[in-house]
C-alpha cells in the first residue's frame, strides 16, 4: 500500500499561493463585468450606482452560508470593501459623515462599509452632510441613528422630492459584537427605481407627545426612530413596515395633532444574525 507523502510546510504554502492567485483572478474577472454593467444600469444618467436592496440581500446570503474558522467579521468586511469599491469604479463617490457624535465610530463605520478607496469627508453636523450630498452627483452621507434630541430635527432637510433620502441602515448584518456596529442611516439623492422599501421612513410633525401615539404606531408595525422639539411642535422620525399604508400611519398620529407627514426614505429590513457556534 502506498502512503501519501507527509504534507510539508512548502506544500501547504504552495496550496495557499494557488488559492490566492485564483481569488485574485476571480476578483479581476468580477471587475470585467462592470463595464457592461455600467451601460445596462445607465449609471451616468442616474448619478449613483448604489443598489442598497441588492447589497442587503448579498450580505444576508453571505452571513447565512458562512461557516468555519474564519470570523464572519472578516468575511463581511472583505465583501463590503469589494461591493463598495465596485460601486465606486462604476461612478466615483465620497462618503460624507456627521461627526457631531464623535469621529471614531463614524470613521470605523465608513471604513468597514466602504473601505479606503472611497473618500471619507467629515462634517460638523447633519445639515452640512445633507447639503454636501444634495450638491453632489452620487455621494453618500451617514449619520448615527442615536444622535439624541440635542441634535435637533436633523432629518428636516430630507423633506422634499429633490432632497436626499435615507437609502440604507448599516450595518446590513446586525449582531451584538459587530466590530463597526454603530447603527447609522445612509442617505443619497433619490434613487427612484433602485430604492428598497421593506422599511419606509417618514418625517412627521405633531402638536404634542402622547403615549397613545406609540401604541397606535406599533399596531401598524411602525415606531418612532427619533424625536426632537420643533418650535412649539414635536418632530418625529417614524420607521414603518413597507406593507403599512401611509393612511394607517396618518391615523395613528392624528390623536397627537398631526401637522405634517412626508416620506423621507426607505431601507431593507434588519437582518439580525445569531452565531450557531
Ligand atoms: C454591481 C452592481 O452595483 C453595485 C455593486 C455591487 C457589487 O459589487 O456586487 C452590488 C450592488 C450595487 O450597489 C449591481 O448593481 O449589481
Amino acid at each position: 500500500m502506498t502512503q501519501a507523502a507527509p504534507t510539508t510546510l512548502a506544500d501547504l504554502r504552495s496550496e495557499i499561493d494557488r488559492i490566492d492567485a485564483a481569488m485574485h483572478g476571480l476578483l479581476m474577472e468580477r471587475s470585467q463585468i462592470i463595464e457592461t454593467l455600467i451601460a445596462i444600469k445607465k449609471t451616468q444618467v442616474s448619478g449613483s450606482a448604489f443598489r442598497p436592496g441588492r447589497e442587503a440581500d448579498m450580505m444576508k446570503r453571505l452571513a447565512l452560508r458562512h461557516q468555519g474558522l474564519l470570523p464572519l467579521d472578516t468575511v463581511e468586511s472583505i465583501w463590503r470593501i469589494i461591493i463598495a469599491t465596485f460601486t465606486f469604479v462604476q461612478a466615483n463617490y465620497s462618503v460624507h459623515a456627521d461627526i457631531s457624535g464623535g469621529d471614531a465610530a463614524m470613521r470605523d463605520s465608513a471604513r468597514f462599509h466602504f473601505g479606503f478607496t472611497v473618500p471619507f469627508v467629515t462634517h460638523e453636523d447633519a445639515r452640512a452632510v445633507i447639503a454636501a450630498v444634495a450638491d453632489s452627483a452620487g455621494d453618500l452621507g451617514i449619520f448615527r441613528m442615536d444622535l439624541g434630541a440635542s441634535a435637533g430635527v436633523w432629518w428636516r432637510d430630507l423633506i422634499g422630492p429633490a432632497q436626499p433620502k435615507i437609502i440604507a441602515r448599516l450595518p446590513f448584518i446586525e449582531r451584538p459584537d459587530h466590530p463597526a456596529g454603530t447603527p447609522v442611516y445612509c442617505i443619497a439623492k433619490p434613487l427612484t427605481d433602485a430604492a428598497v422599501r421593506e422599511i419606509v421612513l417618514y418625517a412627521a410633525r405633531v402638536e404634542r407627545w402622547s403615549e397613545q401615539l406609540r401604541h397606535g404606531l406599533a399596531q401598524h408595525l411602525a415606531e418612532v426612530s427619533a424625536s426632537a422639539a420643533d418650535g412649539s411642535h414635536l418632530a418625529l422620525l417614524v420607521a414603518a413596515s413597507g406593507e403599512t399604508p401611509v393612511d394607517a400611519i396618518r391615523s395613528a398620529l392624528e390623536p397627537a395633532g398631526l401637522k405634517e407627514l412626508t416620506e423621507i426614505g426607505s431601507h431593507a429590513a434588519r437582518f439580525a444574525f445569531k452565531s450557531v457556534r
